[in-house]
């Protein structure tokens, strides 16, 4: 059996030797985390076929190594070693990664300026990718690097860019709530691509997916650069097919499926139904809530007011970031604030049930939908929160197993 790894410091959890026992088809991959002065030692004993490098050795590493290849010399960094026989080769699979991602999602590079935000190891990567498709790009850097541009420059041009790319670690768990730029002040943006893989969705995303942007995220070029790296390491090609359905079988342990949607629109019958369909966890946040404050909800509006309750709702959407892989029942105001739909975005796929407003009823225990006028007014008022958070919106006008599936095909199509 082969013996790869990954190299780095901290490591923390790393989804790399699940990526690689999936195409590889062996465990055969560990994280192996160094000290600084573990680094020359470890390399220099040579026990492996393959590493790969991440932070912050992908500059460091390059001392002990026998060969570069062109790539690796041209961005300066390294992300893949091959130990041949006794010689250390250095590759950049980084480049690949990436600009297999943004074709994937149509991102056209050529069509308008780009920003690579930030001048680190991965930078450096993404602008041979960049270079290799002919964009018009520049990159912004805090320490002044020659041909770089700082962020007021970037903010001052706002409007003449297309496309923009994180590559610092700003939004990257455990600081989610920051951003590199606010993608709102862009007034043309038509793409936003990041390399943070945790969450799965930044807040930069989030906030360019709302302006209708094409997003995509380090998750899948974490996914594209390992399949890269196979290539060296085992001679294997990984196809197109095999890397989405490499892509979906993570999804589908990371990421929860959350259900939005107005009161009997059918958040609870479905997500009771999907939970078991799909062995996923189901987690039905106003169920969480009654039990945390001992009262129902009605009574909770009447005696503590409404702001009490949306509070007690706020923090268990934080909460449920990491809820990973479950099945999330909303209640129909959870849109109502935009950190809440932020924090359940993150690591999750947001669909909303749309059921016609006729089919919808009120009932004595749900304090906002009493009767049909009221429903009718909510629905007009809440339908385009619902729209512009929802990742896909789903009709729930037939019966329930077509529900199901028009989920399933959402949660398919959706990487
Ligand atoms: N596709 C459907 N076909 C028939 N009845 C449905 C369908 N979806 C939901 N319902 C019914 O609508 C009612 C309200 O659903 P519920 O799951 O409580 O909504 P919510 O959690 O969104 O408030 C339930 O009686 C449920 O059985
Ligand atoms: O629409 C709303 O503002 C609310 C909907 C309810 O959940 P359902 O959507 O399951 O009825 C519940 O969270 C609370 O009464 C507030
Ligand atoms: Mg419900």
């Amino acid at each position: 059996m082969m013996k790869l790894g990954l190299i780095g410091y901290p490591l923390g959890h790393s989804w790399s030797p699940e990526i690689h026992s999936f195409f590889l088809k062996q465990d055969c991959y560990s994280l192996i985390e160094l000290k600084e002065e573990e680094l020359g030692p470890f390399l220099e004993k040579k026990e492996f076929d393959g590493l790969n490098v991440t932070i912050p050795y992908k500059q460091k590493v390059i001392p002990y190594l026998d060969e570069l290849d062109p790539l690796a010399q041209e961005a300066g960094a390294v992300n893949t070693i091959v130990n041949q026989n006794g010689r250390l080769i250095g590759h950049n699979t980084d480049v690949e990664g990436f600009r297999d991602m943004i074709m994937a999602h149509g991102i056209d590079v050529k069509n308008g300026k780009t920003a690579v935000i930030g001048d680190g190891g991965v930078s450096k990567a993404i602008r041979c990718a960049l270079k290799q498709l002919g964009a018009d790009f520049c990159v912004t850097s805090r320490k002044h690097s020659p041909g770089s541009i700082t962020m007021q420059e970037l903010l001052d041009h706002a409007s003449e860019y297309a496309c923009l790319i994180n590559a610092t670690p700003l939004g990257m768990k455990p600081h989610d709530e920051l951003m590199p730029a606010d993608p709102s002040v862009f007034d043309h943006l038509k793409y936003a691509v990041d390399v943070i893989a945790n969450p799965l969705r930044t807040k930069f995303l989030f906030e360019a997916k709302l302006k209708g942007c094409v997003t995509c995220g380090g998750f899948e070029m974490l996914v594209r650069q390992a399949a890269a790296a196979d290539r060296w390491f085992a001679d294997k090609h990984i196809p197109e097919a095999e890397i989405l359905a490499c892509m979906k079988s993570l999804y589908d342990q990371r990421r929860s499926v959350v259900l939005i949607g107005m009161p009997t629109s059918g958040k609870t019958t479905i997500a009771e139904l999907l939970a078991e369909e799909t062995g996923k966890k189901r987690i039905e946040m106003d169920e969480v809530i009654e039990a945390e404050m001992g009262m129902k909800i009605c009574t909770c509006f009447q005696e503590r007011g409404e702001t009490y309750f949306r509070d007690l709702e706020s923090s268990l959407c934080y909460s449920l970031k990491e809820a990973m892989g479950s099945v999330i029942s909303c209640g129909g105001g959870v849109i109502k604030r935009k950190e809440n739909m932020q924090a359940l975005a993150e690591n999750g796929l947001i669909l909303w049930l749309d059921r016609p407003v006729d089919l919808l009823y009120g009932s004595s225990d749900r304090p906002l939908s009493s009767d049909r006028e009221h429903i009718l007014s909510l629905y007009q008022e809440r339908r385009p929160y619902y729209e512009r958070y929802a990742d896909v919106r789903i009709e729930n006008s037939g019966s329930v197993g077509d529900t199901l599936k028009q989920i399933r095909k959402a949660m398919e199509e959706t990487l």
